[in-house]
């Protein structure tokens, strides 16, 4: 963090997020009983051309654990990081949630904030990383909760903002490293120097992931776009970093998990599973799995890694481990502050340092026209292409 980020932060002043009176946290949703269940698979894909055998698949992974997600009790942990660590910071910013496929629903809380007199909304997605669904799709919800604002007759919208993506965030990445480094440790003595880190995201459709990011970031014939650009840099920062901890250089490979569309639509390879075997038909002591694609332990952590990728393992007899993500650590509360102050000192036209590892560097604030186009072109808030302010 900047000096002048950390006497920013550290002093309990007025207007210190100024312009902006309030931070949205935007997720996903998950069901919270068994009747939750079907409705909330139907908002997730409606229009999205999923076999009906794989959401019945996906269906029996939510009942195997009593139909309920974690997901939302994790946002709910999450809000209560921020606000502390926005109450120990002077930050007298009010935190909502909402999510896209259940309750709270984000049209809901925009009409609640709205009804607060909230003007300038920072927005923070539960999804670090550029894709569609990680990044666009949240775009166009809000264009959508903003519509919805606008047929209740509010005048004057609220203007959102959201914040550039976090995945080389230090905040974001140091929890991991550690994380990774506990895994090692929960590894047998004699296989831990052998391990080898197999980090894993979503997969996504191949034509998805070669037109993530802004326009000259596309890539054609599979290669991966932005998506797999972003990965692969916090992947070799991890790596590194439990290389300096450890002494010992770990083999690394990213990897997909929780694969949804039809066979003969190509999507991001290999699986974790099928890695999981070539790993073992190569000889590989152990594996630690490190899902840096997700902000939490929800239900792809919980069932694709811990019951079905564990499962392959145990049946290759091939020690694993997983390591957590980041939940509602307290280091990650503190970059969203600093996240929040960056962007707005920024809109407040000062300078301002922004946190970043890896090669990249920091992400855009606003996102450019053709910036993970959708299949169809659909209206998305915050961004250059917003038709809202
Ligand atoms: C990139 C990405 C992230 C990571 C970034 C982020 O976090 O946003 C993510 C997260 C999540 N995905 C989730 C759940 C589901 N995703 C599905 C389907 C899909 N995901 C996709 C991509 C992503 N998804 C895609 C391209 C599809 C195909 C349909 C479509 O084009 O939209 C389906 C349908 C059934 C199926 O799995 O086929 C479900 C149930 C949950 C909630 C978990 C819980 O309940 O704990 C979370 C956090
Ligand atoms: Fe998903």
């Amino acid at each position: 963090m900047s000096d002048q980020l950390r006497a920013a932060a550290s002093t309990p002043a007025e207007g210190l997020a100024a312009p902006y009176d309030a931070l949205l946290l935007l997720s996903f949703g998950g069901p919270e009983g068994p009747d939750d269940v079907v409705p909330f698979l139907e908002n997730v894909t409606r229009g999205r051309g999923i076999p009906r055998e794989r959401l019945k698949e996906v269906g029996q992974h939510y009942f195997g654990f009593g139909g309920v997600s974690p997901i939302n009790g994790q946002n709910r942990e999450l809000l209560d990081a921020l606000r502390k660590d926005f109450a120990e910071h002077g930050l007298d910013l009010p935190v909502y949630w909402g999510n896209r496929n259940w309750a709270p629903y984000l049209d809901d809380v925009m009409r609640e904030m709205a009804a607060d007199g909230r003007r300038r909304i920072a927005v923070l997605a539960t999804s670090a990383y550029a894709s569609y669904s990680g990044c666009r799709q949240y775009r166009e919800n809000l264009a959508d909760a903003l519509a919805a604002l606008a047929a209740d007759g509010v005048a004057e919208l609220p203007r959102v903002d959201k914040l550039r993506h976090y995945f080389n965030h230090p905040g974001f990445v140091q929890p991991m490293v550690d994380g990774v480094l506990a895994a090692l440790e929960s590894l047998p003595q004699e296989v831990r120097s052998g391990a080898h880190l197999a980090f894993t995201t979503h997969s996504i459709p191949t034509a998805s992931a070669d037109t993530s990011g802004p326009v000259e970031e596309h890539t054609a014939d599979g290669e991966g776009g932005a998506y797999v650009k972003q990965h692969l840099d916090v992947a070799r920062v991890i790596a590194d970093a439990v290389r300096a901890r450890t002494g010992t250089e770990l083999p690394w490979e990213l990897v997909y998990q929780s694969r949804s569309g039809a066979p003969h639509i190509p999507w991001l390879e290999p699986d974790i599973c099928d890695h999981l075997e070539s790993l073992h038909g190569a000889g590989a002591p152990a594996v630690v799995m490190v899902p840096i694609g997700f902000v939490s332990d929800h239900m792809e952590v919980l069932y694709d890694l811990d019951t079905e990728a564990t499962a392959k393992a145990a049946e290759l007899g091939l020690p694993i481990a997983r390591s957590a993500t980041v939940g509602a650590d307290p280091r990650f509360a503190a970059a969203v502050r600093e996240l929040v102050l960056e962007r707005a000192a920024a809109e407040r036209g000062e300078p301002v340092e922004r946190c970043a590892l890896g090669l990249l560097g920091p992400s855009h604030d606003l996102c450019a026209v053709g910036c993970c186009p959708a299949r169809g072109p659909r209206p998305a808030a915050a961004g250059a292409d917003s038709p809202y302010a």
